[in-house]
């Protein structure tokens, strides 16, 4: 037997051997088919085979279980390439496919092999005479069901649909059946067996121990800047691969999209090749970043974990887990994708206690509803919090990893050998253990009954959910104040001064000499050099330090020429144009000590520096909104086009200012995030006065200048502004820039800009609200400033045309949200979300609209700011009182969709804020259509709608708890005729 399959192996796979003897047993063991057969074997020890070869040389046809559509579809065309007859019957099978299948698999002697179907297929009427068929001629061959641990209710990925199999297993009493996983503990194994009613099977199972492996776990609370840490490990990693054929790559797995996004961003910025690849993503660019990855193009694909299952690429040379893994099976199955080819390979997880509580509360959350859905509660209901506690104890625990990963499986302990960090150095993981014991106990002692459980929680205290809240506004408000008090800024030694982080490479990096100049700050400039340097070198390769080390020189000598924090920036800016366009610097004076001070830091993951910030837990908005990673320049393809940003100053005299120096950058302004891409029409007038957006002529609105104002006036007057450089050119200027501007392009400068506010904004803590309380971006009149953003919405080819700045109304909408009103931060709070929920539903409403005639269609990824002169007459409304126009005056009039939209935001934002709903696109869904529900059909006064979007919104939550899918709200109608809206159901 073993000559013919070793002849078969080699016609139909073109393989000299079995890959193990394992593998070997294994395919007997199915070819004889006396017994049924359990294989638990690691990812990549080739298990496909073991039903492949024997489905080839037998008579009938093997049905593979399989639970994904694209894992299917990638093992039927790997065998239609080697010209096995195999094929799959699923939802996404064209009608003609179908039939032919169903065909041949109805003929006589089907010409097929294998046929590969998801478990809900399988059990699905529209299938059952097929199979009924196919058993009575006794066409079956093989049953073999693919990651068989989804059976289980006790593992990390169980499918319901996969207990069904088990009924389908009894139905075929005499078909030899085999289950395959690659991570199956002991008590999963047994439970496998027992739902698929296996026959006494022969059991596969190969220590889950790979040598090749080297595990370490690095507490993400500690670092100082955990990004450049990532960094220097996946250097580290893929130089491994120097000397050996073809560049290695890896894979970062976050736990959320955004999460994904973030990192990805972040990446690039310090110039590896990333992409992120989630389900929030469009398939085609799913598919283009899977590919490129496959193919070495992108070094690091940056996935939720939905990513890999089935990917076969055999020289990933690291895995990180940058939030922390469900499950330890899940875990071991996602890092297990390193090193297929058995080559040294790094698996790191980047922990933090902070995920840990999130997914605790998670997982609680829905054990909870699970239970409240059956009405009892089950004994596997423990096994996701089981399983987690077995990650965190990998993560906490003082010894091997593979010994705690092998225990874990029911494995004898294995030989590392220094294959982790603690058999490596058990002193470092003490130390960082140590750390972040005193870490804790740190924020512990700030904050008073706290629940403090081995989870951060009293296990079965009632009540967690609320103690998490209170917890999570705390520190929403701690994160918020700070940041407040950061941007106010003040002139000599800052007491809010954000420290550098140990890795920093500034030069003087800890210099309070120029006000209200943050590190953040001139390390972005930094970067930017140094992108402007290495692009214009263009022969670096991606971790080179040269043009690194000669930006650090730049900055410096920049940074010890400038006063002011706007004039260096303004240098900086010129530098970089100077770079741009000329030729190649030779400011490569190295600096042997910047590079080395960069390689070690960043390499060092033991630094005991906490940092400042303390926002690693968090997604900033502007990440959330902005760093969708294809970077476009702000400004691109209308160089030299008008002021799109001006001043502090210009901003208090709107109609009198003219092109000053003072434009620009307003201080250390944080800027709307999503602002990718400014292009900025011609003016209409050469006159450059200046307006502004999102606050009002304290003249003609009557309103006296808020502290805030008076202060930005002040930082106005005392330094230079660059948006000058933005004025629209006469036709002979074309070519030839502004001297002041030093020969800089407006799109060099919008890009700067935009990079510079989405650093700043970095620095911000998560909650989209924390970003509202923006400074501003002013526009010119009858200009027409067009914003393209890549946020989520472009995903659903929306078109939204709207203002810049968060609450500018449109056209003839009248709500004004300035950032300077007195109850800013509540009013700002909402801002984003309004906008964004706002360009919907205009976009919406313009569709109907002879009004959307005047806007340019600018495409799905696009927002259009559009400034109307007329905005600037009217008032600014009373703060907290969404979509009020302030003219209290005119005649009360029915309201649109977007003020009712700002209503229903307004109203809705503190659920947001208060973590009720699971996505920030189930939000904005829920807010819109809550403002359709209002509008539609009826025109009612404001007060009216407001009045019944709060009692909506109650409505709905005294039902709801937390918002986790469109179901949710399915039942919420509105009574028509009747003012005081009710839930139906
Ligand atoms: N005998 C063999 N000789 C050489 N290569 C083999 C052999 N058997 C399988 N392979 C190759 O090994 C790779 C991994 O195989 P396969 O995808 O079946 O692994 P797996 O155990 O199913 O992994 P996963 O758990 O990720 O699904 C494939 O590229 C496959 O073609
Ligand atoms: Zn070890």
């Amino acid at each position: 037997m073993s000559t013919s399959l070793k002849q078969a192996l080699k016609s139909h796979f073109g393989f000299d051997g079995f890959r193990s003897k394992l593998q070997e047993d294994v395919v007997k063991a199915v070819v004889r088919g006396q017994r049924d057969v359990f294989v638990c074997m690691p990812t990549g020890a080739g298990k496909s085979l073991c039903y492949q070869l024997p489905a080839v040389l037998a008579e009938g046809i093997t049905l593979v279980i399989s639970p994904l559509i694209a894992l299917i579809q990638d093992q039927v065309d790997h065998l239609k390439e080697l010209n096995i007859a195999a094929c799959s019957i699923n939802s996404k099978l064209p009608v003609g496919e179908r039939r032919l299948i169903l065909a041949d698999l109805g003929s006589k002697r089907p010409k097929l092999k294998l046929l590969y179907i998801t478990p809900e297929m399988v059990a699905s009427p529209s299938f059952q005479p097929c199979l009924t068929g196919l058993c009575s001629r006794g066409l079956l061959s093989y049953l073999a069901v693919d990651e068989a641990h989804c059976v289980s209710q006790w593992g990390h990925d169980f499918r319901p649909d996969y207990l069904k199999l088990g009924e389908l297993r009894a139905r075929i009493p005499g078909v030899p059946c085999l289950a395959l996983t690659a991570t199956a503990p002991k008590n999963v194994q047994e439970d496998i067996v027992q739902s698929l009613r296996l026959r006494c099977p022969m059991s596969f199972v190969t220590p889950v121990f790979r040598s090749n492996l080297h595990y370490d776990v690095i507490f993400r609370d500690l670092l100082p800047n955990p990004y450049a840490h990532l960094h220097a490990f996946i250097k580290k990693a893929l130089a491994m691969d120097s000397g050996s054929a073809g560049q290695g790559c890896g894979i970062v797995y976050c736990r959320t999209r955004e999460g994904c996004e973030t990192v990805a961003y972040q990446l690039n910025k310090l110039g590896v090749v990333a992409k992120a690849y989630h389900a929030g993503m469009k398939a085609v660019d799913r598919t283009e970043a899977q590919n490129e990855w496959m193919q070495g193009k992108v070094l690091v694909i940056v996935a939720t974990i939905s990513f890999g299952m089935g990917v076969d690429k055999a020289n990933v040379r690291f895995v990180a887990h940058w939030n922390l893994a469900k499950s330890l099976a899940g875990f071991y199955q996602e890092s297990g994708r390193a090193g297929r080819d058995g080559l040294p390979s790094l698996c790191r997880t980047y922990y933090s206690r902070k995920d840990k509580d999130q997914l605790n509360f998670l997982i609680r959350q829905e054990v909870t509803r699970r239970q409240e859905k059956r009405g009892s509660f089950k004994e596997t209901d423990k096994a996701a919090l089981t399983d987690l506690e077995a990650m965190v104890l990998f993560c906490e625990h003082e010894g091997c990893r593979h010994a705690n990963i092998s225990k874990f499986f029911g494995d004898k302990t294995p030989k590392c050998a220094g294959a982790c960090d603690f058999c490596l150095n058990p002193k470092v993981v003490r130390a960082q253990l140590e750390r972040a014991a005193a870490l804790s106990t740190k924020t512990e002692e700030g904050q008073s009954g706290e629940p403090k459980g081995p989870f951060g929680y009293d296990e079965g205290e009632e009540g967690s959910v609320e103690e998490e809240t209170k917890k999570r506004k705390k520190e929403f408000s701690d994160l918020f104040k700070k940041q407040m008090n950061l941007r106010k800024g003040s002139d000599g030694p800052r007491k809010d001064f954000v420290p550098p982080d140990a890795d920093c490479p500034l030069r003087e990096a800890s210099s309070q000499r120029i006000p209200r100049l943050t590190v953040k700050t001139r390390e972005h400039c930094l970067y930017r050099l140094r992108d402007a340097l290495r692009d214009h070198q263009g022969s670096e390769d991606i971790f080179s330090c040269s043009s690194l080390m000669s930006a650090v020189d730049l900055e410096h000598e920049i940074f010890n020429s400038c006063k002011s924090s706007n004039l260096y920036k303004a240098a900086i800016l010129k530098k970089v144009s100077e770079i741009t366009k000329s030729a190649p610097q030779t400011e490569e004076g190295s600096n042997n000590d910047s590079r080395e001070t960069e390689t070690k830091h960043k390499a060092d993951g033991s630094s005991s520096c906490l940092y400042p910030e303390e926002l690693q837990g968090f997604t900033s908005a502007s990440q959330i909104y902005s760093v969708q990673m294809k970077r476009k320049r702000v400004g691109a393809g209308q160089r030299g086009s008008s002021n799109c940003f001006q001043s502090a100053k210009d901003l208090l005299n709107p109609v009198s200012s003219k092109v000053t120096e003072n434009r620009g950058f307003i201080g250390d302004s944080y800027v709307e995030s999503d602002v990718k891409r400014i292009r900025v029409k011609e003016s209409e007038t050469e006159t450059p006065s200046s307006v502004r957006t999102g606050a009002v002529s304290p003249a003609k609105a009557g309103r006296v200048m808020s502290r805030k104002q008076q202060k930005m006036a002040e930082a106005a007057k005392s330094s230079r502004n660059i948006s000058q450089y933005f004025v629209k050119k006469k036709p002979a200027e074309e070519e030839e820039l502004r001297p002041e501007a030093g020969g800089l392009s407006s799109e060099t400068l919008c890009e700067v800009y935009e990079e510079n506010s989405r650093q700043e904004l970095h620095s911000l803590p998560s909650d989209p609200a924390l970003v509202e309380s923006q400074d501003l971006i002013l526009i010119e009149p009858k200009t027409e400033v067009i914003v393209l953003s890549d946020d989520e919405e472009q995903e659903a080819g929306r078109e939204a045309t709207l203002t810049l700045v968060e609450d500018i109304p449109h056209e003839d909408t009248t709500s004004i949200t300035a950032p300077n009103q007195p109850k800013e931060e509540e009013a700002s709070s909402s801002g984003l979300l309004v906008q964004e929920v706002a360009d919907e539903v205009e976009t919406e409403q313009k569709e109907a609209s002879p009004r959307a005639k005047r806007s340019r269609t600018l495409g799905s990824s696009k927002r259009r700011v559009t400034f109307n002169p007329e905005v600037q007459e009217r008032s600014l409304p009373p703060p907290g009182d969404p979509g009020d126009s302030g003219d209290s005056g005119e005649p009360l009039k029915a309201v649109t969709l977007q003020e009712t939209a700002n209503i229903v935001v307004h109203y809705l934002n503190p659920y947001y804020t208060q973590g009720k709903f699971a996505t920030k696109v189930l939000f904005k869904s829920f807010a819109r259509y809550l403002s359709h529900l209002l509008t539609e059909g009826k025109s009612c006064e404001k007060s009216q709608v407001k009045d019944e979007a709060k009692a909506l919104i109650k409505t709905f939550f005294s039902r709801v708890q937390r918002c986790e899918s469109e179901a949710d709200w399915a039942h919420l109608k509105r009574p028509h005729n009747s003012k005081a809206p009710e839930s139906k159901d």
